[in-house]
């Protein structure tokens, strides 16, 4: 059995879910599909997601958005129509859509959640009605009653281990089970979200409970490329690599595939596949437990930007004992989660994530860090990206990171940080947003420019 799972660009017209439904029915192995809500039809349009999210802050501040609410309706109106489908489906998504308005908005958190997961839930209906209007054995499949439980923490999501044993479950039941994406519910009945990207991690946690013989993704490129397709030309596309190695790069930039969405898939040691919806014969890029790297010990280049460091200085600060862990502890009360910590004798930085960041939350830090700490100097300087170097291969061979830092340098870039810490898979430079993809242009270049394809 597979499970598979469809990205926004994969449904985001009734053109693209026809070819969705093609793939489905042409493998009678696909039994478990996992969609996404409606995703972009073209680079300036806009994800349900993203409208749906414009929706509620638009009804939270003002108290109501017809505009935003009609925008909504009017992209499952047009996917409805072109799917043939009858209009009452389009009249009960208003009506959902009006009912999770109504809901509580003290908690603006669960209400966001509830309005957000609308844009999967609601695709996942037109996909089963549209499947069985071909006829096919086709349902919707509720994650609440197929037991997706999952923490009450609205936005971010984490599966509880019970998950998996009632998702077992589904295994008995005939015909094709569509699943939305994003969402779970937690033991008290509340509707919470992952993180943006998240289908991908129901894809994976659903393969996992129904113990699948793989996971395939569906996406809109061919396969995993060495480099981000809009930062380098061409890059050469990866046929086979590893678990961690797809983690190290999902997390550190690469778009295609959701970092958390390996784990599940990881534990239960489910190969995972990435293909193309608009390409299905393309054999794309599987995800496995181990490969060969003698050949290729870099496997890929990612990056992204939005990194701030706090920079902190103090004489002697390698022989006070617990100063790192004060710092910390300063970091852990603003909520704040860290990145990296480089560190030297008297100095140290702490990369954070921007958008964990306020300005109250910048300003508080660096003075209890002068304050209580009594560093002789702390400050936070922003706009780095971090560039991540990943391959199972690169801690056997001699003279990666010199080769590495060298094509940085060629570019004229100054790396800023330099990180090749405990991963075994990975080495990072931070670098200044504004040179990153000359950076990773000088990076490709040294590790791949005469590859076509990495076995
Ligand atoms: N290294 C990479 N390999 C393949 N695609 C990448 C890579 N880095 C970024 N991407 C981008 O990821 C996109 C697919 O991810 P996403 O837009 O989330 O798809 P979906 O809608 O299927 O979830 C691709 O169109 C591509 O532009
Ligand atoms: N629709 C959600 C979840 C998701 O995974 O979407 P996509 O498959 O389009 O990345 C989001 O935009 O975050």
């Amino acid at each position: 059995m597979k499970v598979a799972k469809f990205g926004g660009t994969s449904l985001a017209s009734a053109e693209q879910i026809k070819k969705v439904t093609n793939i489905v029915t042409a493998d009678n192995d696909r039994k478990i599909i996992v969609v996404s809500a409606p995703g972009k039809r073209s680079d300036d349009d806009t994800k349900v997601t993203d409208l749906l999210i414009g929706l509620g802050e638009t009804y939270l501040n003002e108290g109501k958005a017809d505009d935003a609410l009609a925008a909504v309706v009017e992209r499952y109106r047009d996917i409805a129509e072109g799917l043939g489908l009858d209009d009452d489906i389009v009249k009960t998504i208003k009506d959902d859509l009006k009912s999770r308005l109504a809901y509580d908005t003290s908690n603006e958190g669960q209400f966001m959640d509830q309005l957000k997961a609308s844009g999967e839930d609601n695709n996942a209906k037109v996909i089963a009605r549209f499947l069985q209007r071909l006829g096919y054995t086709a349902e919707y499949v509720h994650p609440e009653q197929a037991g997706l439980f999952v923490s009450d923490t609205p936005g971010n999501a984490q599966v509880l281990p019970e998950a998996y044993d009632h998702l077992y479950k589904l295994r008995d039941k005939d015909g094709i089970l569509v699943i939305p994406g994003f969402f779970g519910y937690s033991k008290e009945g509340r509707l919470v979200t992952f993180p943006r990207g998240g289908s991908d991690i129901t894809g994976s946690i659903v393969a996992a409970g129904v113990k699948a013989d793989m996971y395939e993704n569906f996406t809109d490129v061919d396969s995993v490329f060495a480099a981000n397709p809009k930062v380098v030309d061409e890059p050469c596309s990866i046929k086979r690599m590893t678990y961690r190695e797809m983690r190290e790069l999902s997390y550190a930039g690469f778009g295609v595939f959701h970092d958390e969405a390996l784990i599940p898939a990881f534990q239960s040691n489910i190969p995972v596949c990435v293909k193309n919806t608009n390409n299905p014969e393309a054999s794309g890029t599987m995800i496995i437990n181990e490969r060969e790297y003698a050949t290729n010990p870099v496997i890929g280049i990612a990056a992204d930007k939005g990194f701030s460091t706090i920079y902190v200085r103090k004489y002697l600060m390698n022989r006070e004992v617990g100063f790192g862990r004060k710092l910390l502890e300063i970091i852990e009360d603003e909520e704040v989660s860290y990145e990296h910590m480089p560190s030297g004798i008297d100095d140290t930085s702490v990369i954070l994530d921007d958008s964990q960041l306020t300005p109250e939350k910048e300003d508080r830090m660096i003075r209890r860090i002068i304050d209580e700490l009594n560093a002789d100097d702390a400050y936070i300087e922003k706009g780095f990206a971090m560039i991540m170097l990943v391959g199972e291969g690169m801690h056997e061979t001699v003279g990666i990171a010199s080769r590495a830092t060298k094509a940085i340098s060629e570019q004229g870039v100054n790396i800023e940080m330099i990180n090749q810490g405990s991963s075994e898979v990975s080495l990072s430079f931070g670098v200044h947003e504004s040179s990153v993809d000359d950076a990773i242009r000088g990076l490709y270049e040294e590790f791949f420019s005469e590859k076509k394809v990495l076995q």
